[in-house]
C-alpha cells in the first residue's frame, strides 16, 4: 500500500483500535478478530491492533477485513514499548500489517537503533510507518526521518503521573500547522463522537479511537458510576 492510498483510505475518517491488554476479559485473537469485523460493519476506515504478543491479533485482522490495518506489538509499560525496536517493528509488517506504528518519542530505545532504523526495516518490508509521538517536537522529527503518519498515541504518557482526562486536541493542532502536508492522526483518550469530530476540525486527517469502542470493561464502568448513588 502506497502513502498516498492509505491517505486516501482514512483521510475525514475513523480507525478502530481493537486491542485488549494482558488479563482482560476481551485478551484472546479469536475476540479481537471479532471486534474489528463489527468496527468495519460500523464504518471504520481502517483497523489499529496488537499489543503484547500481538502479531497473532495483527495476523488474524489482517486476513479477516478488508480495510488496512495498522499493526503494533507491546512490550511492557514502562518507556519505548509500543513496537520498541527493528526487529519488533519486521514483526508486524511479517504477519500483514500494512501500517506499522511504533514509538517514536526521543525516550532511548530498547535496542539502541535509532528511530530511522526501525522505519527503514519497515519501508523494506513494503509497509507504511506510523510514528506514535508525545509532542510537536517528536512529530516534526519523525516527519523528517521519514515516517508516513504522525500519530499523537504518546501524548500524556511520556510524563509521570496519570494522564489527563481528555484528547491533547492543541497537539494536533500545533503539528498541522508545523507539518501541513502530513498525514496527521488524532489518536489518544478521543471518549466521544464529538471530541473525534474536534480532531478533524483542528486539522487531523483521521482519528484513532479504541477504549470507548472497543473495551466494554471501561464502558460499563462509566455508566455503571454514573448510576451508583454518591
Ligand atoms: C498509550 C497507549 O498505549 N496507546 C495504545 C496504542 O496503541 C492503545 O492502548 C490505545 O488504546 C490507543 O492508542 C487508542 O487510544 P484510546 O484507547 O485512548 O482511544
Amino acid at each position: 500500500m502506497t502513502s498516498e492510498s492509505f491517505s486516501e483510505a482514512v483521510a475525514g475518517r475513523l480507525i478502530v483500535s481493537c486491542q485488549a491488554g494482558e488479563g482482560h476479559p476481551l485478551r484472546d485473537t479469536g475476540a479481537i478478530v471479532r471486534m474489528a469485523r463489527a468496527a468495519v460493519g460500523g464504518g471504520a476506515a481502517a483497523i489499529r491492533c496488537g499489543g503484547v504478543g500481538g502479531v497473532p491479533d495483527v495476523a488474524g485482522v489482517a486476513a479477516a477485513v478488508d480495510v488496512p490495518v495498522v499493526g503494533l506489538t507491546k512490550d511492557g509499560k514502562d518507556g519505548v514499548f509500543i513496537t520498541p525496536t527493528v526487529e519488533a517493528a519486521r514483526a508486524v509488517a511479517a504477519a500483514g500489517a500494512h501500517v506499522v506504528a511504533a514509538d517514536a518519542t526521543f525516550r532511548p530505545r530498547p535496542d539502541g537503533r535509532p528511530l530511522a532504523a526501525s522505519i527503514e526495516a519497515v519501508h523494506d518490508a513494503g509497509a507504511l510507518f506510523m510514528a506514535d509521538v508525545s509532542s510537536l517536537e517528536e512529530g516534526v522529527a519523525a516527519a523528517e526521518a521519514g515516517a508516513d503518519a504522525i500519530a499523537t498515541t504518546l501524548a500524556g504518557y511520556t510524563d509521570p503521573g496519570p494522564p489527563p482526562d481528555g484528547p491533547d486536541v492543541d497537539l494536533v493542532r500545533a503539528l498541522r500547522a508545523a507539518l501541513p502536508d502530513a498525514l496527521l492522526v488524532a489518536e489518544g483518550r478521543y471518549h466521544s463522537p464529538a471530541a473525534a469530530a474536534s480532531a478533524i476540525e483542528a486539522g487531523a486527517t483521521c482519528v484513532v479511537v479504541g477504549t470507548a469502542i472497543t473495551d466494554p470493561q471501561w464502558i460499563t464502568s462509566r455508566f455503571a458510576a454514573a448510576v451508583s448513588a454518591p
